[in-house]
């Protein structure tokens, strides 16, 4: 099968062998955390408590909200948009259309959980359900990336992404062989990466908060901690949902396995796991400390949300006002690089405001046990494996203008150390 650029791009993740490795690992990774999560040594390293049976973790219920859930954000993604945006040009020189509405999905679920819970839905269930759930979300997954797969070979070659089409069944059923599939204007990878996943785990911390004050009387500061802070990212996301149009994954990455599983079971059930910590092991914490871990989530913010900004002002208008004075390298494309302000510190400076509140979220949860620091530990090894491939495709891009902007600015993550 021809790669669509004419000659085959590079194999990444260890090409199928590591593809294949991943496919298992990630599930298994993701079951052991939940498992380890409720138990009360809580090792991350150390065994699961027991290993479930299949009848723990299949529940045709579980299958069934979560069709219903994924329903609904479908039905919410298709609520008429405030603004209707153009994402990056494609090689065939047209643009896609997204519907901005992720923060309007955001406050009708908050609107519709609420009137639930006031009729007596039981939120505080749902962490007993969380196991059969993650199953449930993880076939959800697996079979969706068959049916991607499937629509990829009757996909023109234009709409092929670079990587995930080397021919191997594996690998390019890991990596997702079409860029942007839809139906009609209904975009898959869009709305995943956005709404069922991300909305889901706030709801599930919600749920865990709720819990917690049902066994407890009233939930701890650290979990009102761990919930405010992630409610925020999420938020966020939603109401910057335009800058996920500049993002890697919808410019680069086919969706596939490894989108679809991240967003679906990945995201909600592992970036979950400070509030399933604190549930069955309460961590004391007092206002000074809560003061400064709320600092380090807002220094962390900062740098995150300005360069974010800074670089999608840039990309939409180069002249407009706020970003117009930075210094910038011309490039052989047309287009120019940041030299100076955030993208002048170090190569990727949204990558440190986000492990920085990567820390802020795990240490509510105190410093004895590493379980709830495994997202920060993950996450610092996907951010800098995600540089090293950004590294190389804006290499590919900008050859010579590239090799200057490293040459000026010569850190990748950290200032003076990485
Ligand atoms: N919570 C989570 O699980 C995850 C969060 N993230 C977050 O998502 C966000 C987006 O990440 P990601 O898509 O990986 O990367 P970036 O948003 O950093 O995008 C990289 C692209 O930015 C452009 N760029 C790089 N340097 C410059 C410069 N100096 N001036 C102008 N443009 C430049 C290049 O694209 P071009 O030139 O073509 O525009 C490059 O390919 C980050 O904040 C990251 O932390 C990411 C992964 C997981
Ligand atoms: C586990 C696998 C090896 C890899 C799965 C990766 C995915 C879970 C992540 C890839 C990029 C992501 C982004 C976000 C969530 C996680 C995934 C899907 C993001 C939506 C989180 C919120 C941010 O504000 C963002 C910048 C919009 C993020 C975009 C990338």
């Amino acid at each position: 099968m021809a790669s669509p650029q004419g000659s085959r791009a590079p194999l990444e993740f260890g090409g199928p062998l590591g593809a294949a490795a991943l496919m298992l690992l990630l599930p298994v990774t993701m079951f052991h955390l939940l498992l380890v999560a409720r138990s009360g040594p809580a090792r991350l390293l150390g065994p699961p408590p027991y290993l479930p049976g299949l009848e723990e973790l299949w529940s045709p219920w579980a299958l069934l909200l979560c069709l219903t859930w994924l329903g609904l954000q479908a039905a919410l993604y298709l609520l008429p948009a405030r603004k209707v945006t153009e994402g990056q040009e494609l090689k065939d020189k047209s643009r896609l259309r997204y519907p901005i509405n992720g923060f309007q999905a955001l406050m009708l679920t908050a609107l519709l959980v609420g009137l639930g819970v006031s009729a007596g839905l039981p939120l505080s269930a749902l962490p007993e359900m969380l196991l059969p759930l993650a199953f449930a979300a993880t076939l959800t997954a697996f079979i969706f990336s068959l049916l991607l797969y499937l629509k990829a070979l009757v996909a023109p070659a234009s709409a092929l992404a670079p990587g995930g089409n080397s021919g191997n069944l594996i690998y390019d059923f890991f990596l997702g062989r079409e860029l942007n599939p839809r139906i009609c204007s209904f975009d898959f990878k869009y709305f995943c990466e956005l709404r069922p996943g991300l909305i889901g785990w706030v709801l599930i911390n919600l749920a865990l908060l709720m819990q917690e004050a049902e066994l407890r009387g009233s939930p701890s500061l650290a979990m009102w901690l761990v919930n405010g802070f992630q409610l925020l990212y999420v938020g966020d996301a939603l109401w910057y949902e335009e800058a996920v149009l500049t993002t890697m994954d919808i410019i680069h990455d086919g969706f596939g396995f490894m989108l679809a599983f991240g967003d679906l079971a990945w995201v909600p059930f592992t970036y979950s796991l400070q509030a399933q910590f604190l549930l069955y092991h309460p961590q004391p914490l007092g206002w000074p400390m809560a003061s400064f871990i709320c600092l380090i989530n807002a220094v962390g913010y900062y740098i995150f949300r300005g360069a974010n900004s800074q670089k999608n002002t840039f990309r939409k208008n180069p002249s407009d006002p706020r970003v117009a004075d930075l210094e910038t390298i011309s490039t052989a494309t047309g287009r120019r690089l940041l030299v100076s302000g955030w993208w002048g510190m170090v190569r990727h400076p949204n990558y440190l405001g986000d492990l920085i509140m990567a820390l802020a979220w795990s240490l509510p949860c105190g410093v004895f046990h590493l379980l709830p620091y495994f997202y920060l530990l993950y996450f610092t090894a996907l951010l800098v494996h995600r540089e090293d491939r950004d590294e190389r495709q804006c290499l590919q891009k900008y050859g010579l203008a590239w090799q200057e902007y490293c040459r000026r600015v010569p850190y990748r993550i950290v200032p003076y150390i990485y």
